[in-house]
């Protein structure tokens, strides 16, 4: 309970302070302009009411009786008039800057976890996708201000009811009760949208798929664009079928409750005719219930729209602080260490096991009839547990492994797709951290060492690189950001990578923009992606661990041969220089042999290890192996 109203207060003081923190000046200026229309309207229909009453029955007219209604008319009118006037176009300014501020904000916090565990996680993704869809939500705390203004305005068309008859209530009843249906409506339509966001996005990446290039070429070639189009379509017409429903239900209960509601304002007004005919109300109080009239369903529907858009709100807003707290818990800040200036004794693996966090139950993504659990949305993650970064796996990809790489060592993993050869490359960059178990350099856990410090000492080459397109310099020296602008390393560094011929072919050389959706952009070939990737892994100067994980998987024989050369060279360099572990995965046995250890990957464990004489010689896996390869190029 006290856990739930904390939660509560700092979603409110989230929401609050968003706006504030996004445009100050606006976001006043938007609280007083709710306030003034909130006020404003019913009192132009009290001050009609004034005039008509000192109208009626006074002949000749008295003007002096007449002018306090006329002049507050005049100033409701006058004010309403200037204050709607910027209203507009400073709420947009202000929803428009608060929308950025949020967006920024997101980035920042997930770009700021250094773990890629989030981007595995089904329920961030969902956050993320329903935040970026109600950003009018969050857009303010003026829209809470109307709240404050729309029950100013109900206090005063009650009062004014009350003033003719206190029967007229039941009318506001009445339409309060057919707002309620509406809201209902409104309330099961969000739920269908929060429960099946993973449907719309579902068939969004299917959409995607027809039209981006890297997946258009398999697309085409096995005829799958029809296939596709109707997946896509199944899926996202059964989350529209749905939705469709739930709005006829409701608009067919709403259009009845109007129906009603109709009636009995028509009986209303019949009723107070009579009373007036009777002597027992005034034509003011007829003029009065005939104006406010039409007030009464707005005042209800703008009651319960404001619960409901308190109770939007408070949902993005959750939603948001759930990010934040998401954010906080997996910012690993308690890990301050600083990685060593040399490893004089090497890296170890303790006992670890790994399951990655999409392979959680939670990570599964929900079937097409099993939609998420709704109630699972407001839960905040209040520990690295909680969040399904470090629970322990139902599917181990790594299980128990003890493992010692020394210092100044090159070695190899080898083992079969899937054994756990990147996991392990993974941890070692810390991009998870083990399950159970740790990671030592030269005796301090990973875990205690600053995540970014650490990356600063590593530098790494992989199969899944990244196609980065900016210039090709920054492409390249964006591999160490320190000395990002440096000519000269980066021309090393692409010499190192291979990468020369790669900036030779381009018409304006390092300064050429890569990628063919700019203007003027240049397209490579994966190759050629892939030696501009290798050179920016040469860019750090003084790494203490290079993880090279099929780096050179899409280049030919050649630049392959040449580029192991390099890092062989490298290496050697490194272990002299800080005592450096390279790391190699590679499925090219010519390669592997090589390395001063060859550790074999086998179903999460490690089968077999030491060097390629010694493995060869136990006649096992490896051996097994080598020789089927080896037989193979013969
Ligand atoms: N992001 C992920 N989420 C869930 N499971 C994963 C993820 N990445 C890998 N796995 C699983 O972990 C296990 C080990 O995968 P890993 O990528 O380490 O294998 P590998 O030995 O590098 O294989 P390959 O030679 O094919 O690259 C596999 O069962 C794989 O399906």
């Amino acid at each position: 309970m006290i856990e739930q109203l904390r939660r509560a207060f700092s979603t409110i003081r989230l929401w609050i302070t968003t706006a504030f923190k996004a445009s100050p000046g606006l976001a006043v200026l938007m609280c007083i302009s709710v306030v003034l229309s909130s006020v404003l309207s019913p009192l132009q229909v009290y001050a009609i009411k004034l005039v008509v009453d000192a109208l009626s029955g006074h002949t000749p007219i008295d003007p002096s009786a007449v002018l306090p209604g006329v002049v507050l008319l005049g100033v409701c009118l006058l004010v309403t008039a200037v204050s709607g006037s910027f209203a507009g176009p400073t709420g947009d300014t202000l929803d428009e800057k608060v929308y950025w501020y949020v967006h920024d904000d997101l980035l920042k916090l997930t770009a700021g976890i250094p773990s890629i565990g989030h981007h595995e996680d089904r329920r961030l993704a969902d956050r993320l996708a329903l935040i970026e869809q109600d950003r009018h939500q969050l857009a303010g705390v003026y829209r809470m201000l109307s709240v404050v203004g729309g029950v100013t305005g109900t206090i005063t068309v009650v009062a004014m009811l009350w003033s003719v008859s206190p029967t007229l209530i039941l009318l506001l009843l009445l339409a309060t009760a057919v707002a309620g249906i509406q809201a209902r409506g409104w309330q099961q339509q969000r739920k269908l949208i929060r429960t099946h966001e993973h449907l719309r996005r579902l068939g969004t990446k299917i959409t995607d798929s027809l039209t981006e290039a890297p997946t258009g070429v398999e697309v085409r070639c096995f005829g799958l664009g029809h296939t596709l189009v109707k997946v896509a379509a199944d899926i996202i017409s059964l989350r529209h079928n749905r939705y469709a429903r739930i709005t006829t239900r409701f608009a067919r209960r709403v259009s009845v409750g109007w129906v009603v509601y109709g009636i009995g304002y028509a009986v209303a007004v019949f009723w107070l005719l009579g009373q007036v005919r009777a002597g027992a109300a005034s034509i003011g109080d007829l003029t009065l219930l005939l104006l406010v009239g039409p007030q009464i369903n707005t005042t209800a529907q703008g009651m319960t729209n404001n619960i409901r858009m308190v109770v939007g709100a408070l949902d993005s807003f959750g939603r948001y602080q759930w990010l934040h707290d998401y954010a906080d818990a997996n910012t690993w800040q308690q890990s301050t260490a600083r990685p060593p200036a040399v490893l004089t004794d090497g890296i170890r693996f303790d006992r670890v096991s790994f399951g990655y966090p999409s392979a959680q139950p939670d990570g599964v993504p929900g079937g097409l009839d099993r939609p998420a659990d709704a109630s699972s949305e407001r839960a905040a993650p209040t520990s690295p547990a909680r969040t399904g970064e470090l629970q322990p796996s139902t599917a181990l990809a790594l299980d128990d492994v003890d493992l010692f790489l020394p210092a100044g060592t090159t070695v190899a993993f080898v083992g079969e797709n899937g054994a756990g050869k990147s996991t392990l490359v993974k941890l070692l960059a810390r991009l998870y951290d083990p399950t159970a178990g740790s990671v030592r350099i030269d005796g301090v856990p990973l875990a205690d060492i600053d995540p970014a410090a650490w990356r600063d000492r590593i530098s790494a080459g992989f199969q899944d690189f990244a196609r980065l397109e900016f210039l090709a310099a920054d492409s390249v020296g964006v591999g160490d950001l320190e000395v990002r602008d440096d000519r000269g390393l980066i021309g090393s560094a692409v010499a190192a990578g291979q990468a020369d011929p790669v900036i030779g072919s381009l018409t304006d050389g390092l300064d050429t923009q890569l990628g063919r959706r700019f203007t003027g952009g240049v397209g490579l070939s994966g190759g050629q992606w892939q030696r501009l990737a290798l050179a920016r892994a040469f860019m750090r100067r003084r790494p203490l661990l290079m993880l090279l994980d099929e780096p050179t998987a899409a280049l030919d024989p050649e630049a392959e041969q040449a580029i192991y050369q390099q890092y062989g060279e490298t290496a050697r360099r490194l272990a002299a220089e800080t005592g450096a572990v390279t790391v190699l995965v590679s499925h090219r046995f010519s390669t592997v042999r090589m390395a001063d250890l060859i550790v074999v990957v086998a179903d999460g464990g490690i089968a077999e290890i030491g060097s390629h004489a010694e493995l060869m010689l136990a006649g096992g896996r490896y051996a097994e192996l080598f020789e089927l390869q080896a037989h193979a190029y013969r």
